[in-house]
């Protein structure tokens, strides 16, 4: 549940009209404010691909310090079941509702939560009358059916009612019960069907403080949050923590929301997706806006044609290929007329997989190619706020890149100037900016602050130059300005040797100039000017 002890209530349920109930402020919230924590969300679950590697408790790397908090949350109830069944692996939504059934069957999910859990909305009829198959060939309800049956059967059981016994008839205490034992196997079954609907509509993706998706989070704090696609608040975590911050100064009475999709995507995607996923229509601002103009949208078959090269690099394990891919799908969209700008979908998806790739490929240079085009020319286009908590982990991600390849022999290789970029004046801004960004977007005490912390150069290292050096703040700002527009020339390039040429050149300037200064200097120690 929120941590309420170290923060103020800012937030209550109410009536949302229209939408169910909903969180609204109780009082004015500033722009980037923490609005609530919960520590540790109800449901919090690696997916299976990052449970050899991460914690299940922290997340974060595997160590001995989690696991007596871990045992005594729920470990100890699901441990033998995991073991008698490992290596087979149950899916993220299956192993969260047994964790709660079988706390709730210990005594160790208190009523109120309990009760919350079970007030969620489902959405299960809804489900129930979908007709479209996903990509495995089931529809969602058949989905939740087999995952509503793995939940009973890998409890220890396999047929459903000895297993809804069993929990049962060990709790006496009618408190404790799971289900009613008095129900028929079949409406047990709708029980359990109506629990893994409630999952699936009040779950976020679990990420990293740098969005990289982990699992899932039901928190029943945030589980009222609405959607809008203009949202006045976000979520992020610091391992298992949940936070919700806003993105705006939120009057007092005023409703909260959240985006439950990616809100950069076109409107009628964004749609399709809420109505497929959540079953409501958008009213939004962007959604009751006039549609973009055809100059700032992709054909739908070019977007097709683009997705499936992305959805295929996405799977291709190796990392040239899916370069390959990827670079044959952004000239598909760049030989398009008239040539539309880089933050129009599906643009950005693709380069955000390009950077991925270069990284897991270890080409740092192209990397931050990529990185830069982001942060300079598609972020700002896609979110206007400074501090948008998306923008400023683009900015660390580029920023970590920039230190790497300010360190990296491989810029020599290539050609032996590329460290006359000068790299603490383009750091030191990056510096300034993430800094300056962190306390509201993520807040201090958040992993990510401690993680930036880490790497902060200290005073007098290179990398933090100070603007009195410079002749104030005004000069320091063109010079990092002039730094800057040479680096992006060289990111933008394909000819490094061009740029380099001109950056030794404006070395050989500089140093005139210093030669200047330096027997300026002289002539006014001494009183003497040079014939
Ligand atoms: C996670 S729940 C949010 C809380 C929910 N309103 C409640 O009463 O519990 C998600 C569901 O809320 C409703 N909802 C969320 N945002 C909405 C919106 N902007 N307009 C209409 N319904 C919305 C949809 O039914 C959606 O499936």
């Amino acid at each position: 549940m929120a941590d309420q002890a170290q923060n103020p209530v800012l937030s209550e349920r109410r009536a949302s009209t229209g939408r169910g109930s909903g969180l609204f402020t109780i009082q004015p919230i500033a722009a980037g404010s923490l609005v609530f924590k919960d520590e540790r969300p109800l449901i919090t679950m690696l997916d299976t691909a990052r449970l050899e590697h991460n914690c299940d408790w922290c997340l974060v790397g595997k160590g001995d310090e989690c696991q007596s908090s871990s045992w005594r949350h729920a470990h100890k109830l699901l441990c033998p079941i995991y073991k008698q069944h490992y290596p087979k692996i149950l899916p993220n939504t299956v192993r969260g509702i047994i964790e709660i059934l079988l706390r709730r069957s210990a005594k160790l999910l208190p009523d109120d939560e309990w009760q919350d859990f079970r007030a969620l909305e489902s959405h299960a009829n809804e489900f129930k009358s979908q007709q479209e198959r996903g990509e495995d060939g089931l529809t969602t309800w058949q989905a939740i059916e087999l995952m509503s049956q793995a939940a009973m059967f890998y409890s220890g059981t396999k047929v459903p009612l000895p297993f809804v016994q069993e929990i049962t008839l060990k709790n006496s205490s009618t408190s404790a019960y799971i289900v009613d034992p008095l129900l028929t196997t079949a409406e047990q079954e709708l029980t359990l069907h109506f629990h893994v609907s409630q999952a699936i509509t009040n779950s976020h993706t679990l990420t990293t403080p740098a969005f990289d998706p982990l699992g899932i989070s039901l928190s029943l704090s945030s589980a009222r949050l609405n959607h809008s696609c203009t949202p006045n608040a976000c979520i992020t975590f610091s391992k298992s923590t949940l936070s919700l911050r806003t993105l705006d100064h939120v009057p007092a009475d005023t409703e909260l929301t959240i985006s439950y999709i990616d809100a950069t995507l076109p409107t009628s995607l964004r749609q399709a997706d809420l109505q497929s996923r959540y079953f409501f229509t958008c009213t939004c601002e962007a959604c009751s806006a006039p549609p973009p103009p055809p100059s700032l949208q992709f054909p739908a078959e070019i977007i097709q044609e683009a997705n499936q090269l992305l959805s295929t690099a996405k799977t291709t394990p190796d990392h040239a290929q899916a370069s390959e891919l990827l670079t044959r799908a952004i000239n598909i969209l760049d030989s398009v007329a008239p040539r539309r700008p880089p933050h129009v979908y599906p643009n950005p998806n693709i380069w955000h997989q390009m950077i991925l790739t270069a990284i897991s490929s270890q080409e740092w240079d192209l990397a931050l190619k990529y990185a830069f085009r982001v942060y300079h020319d598609i972020d700002p286009a896609l979110f206007p706020l400074q501090w948008h908590p998306v923008r400023v982990v683009h900015g660390w991600v580029m920023l970590r890149l920039m230190m790497q390849c300010s360190q990296s022999d491989v810029f020599d290789e290539a050609g032996g100037g590329f460290r006359a970029v000068e790299w603490q004046y383009v750091l030191g801004k990056l510096w300034h900016e993430v800094i300056e960004a962190l306390p509201k977007s993520h807040g201090f005490d958040s992993t990510l602050a401690k993680q930036v912390a880490f790497f902060w150069p200290r005073k007098g290292d290179a990398a933090s130059p100070l603007e009195s050096d410079y002749g104030g703040k005004e000069k320091f700002r063109t010079f990092v300005e002039e730094r800057w527009a040479r680096l992006r020339k060289w990111l933008e390039s394909t000819d490094r040797g061009e740029v380099e040429r001109e950056i030794k050149e404006l070395e050989e300037k500089r140093e005139k100039e210093r030669e200047r200064k330096r027997e300026k200097g002289l002539e006014e120690l001494t009183g003497t000017k040079k014939k």
